[in-house]
């Protein structure tokens, strides 16, 4: 079967929201994981976290198995295009959210490090 390829803006319509489908990327592959997710062993949310984006190092921190990595192969529809392949995909808002309060973490630490009483 010919490889289907689609844009990173397309994949991220696929967010499982609205009655989307449930796209995940993982290593420049799409999986459409709609139907998925909710059988998922390590819980649907983890999977939702990603969805119309890129969960490459989500899926491989999580150390799965070679049965895991063959049952991904099924949900296959298709490939990201050559031209998006080198693009970073935009972070999460929650991400910068976190990173911001742990600057301001180690700002206030830096504060109140006793030497200013
Ligand atoms: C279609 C995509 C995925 C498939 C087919 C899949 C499959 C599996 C399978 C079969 C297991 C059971 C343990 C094993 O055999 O390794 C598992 C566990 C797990 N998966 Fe996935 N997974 C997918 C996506 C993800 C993603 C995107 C994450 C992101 C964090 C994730 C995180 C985990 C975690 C943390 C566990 C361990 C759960 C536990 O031991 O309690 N998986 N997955």
């Amino acid at each position: 079967m010919e490889t289907k390829f689609y844009s990173l803006e397309e994949v991220s319509k696929n967010n499982g929201k609205n009655g989307n489908k449930l796209w995940i990327i993982i290593k420049d592959s799409i999986y459409d994981v709609t139907d998925y997710f909710e059988e998922h062993p390590g819980g649907g949310d983890l999977i939702l976290e990603w969805a119309g984006r890129n969960a490459t190092k989500a899926f491989d921190d999580a150390g799965h198995s070679s049965d895991a990595k063959k049952e991904l192969k099924q949900y296959k529809i298709g490939e990201v295009t050559e031209e998006d392949r080198k693009k970073k995909q935009p972070k999460k808002v929650d991400h910068l959210v976190e990173e911001v309060k742990e600057n301001r973490r180690s700002c206030c630490s830096y504060l109140t490090c006793g030497l200013c009483d």
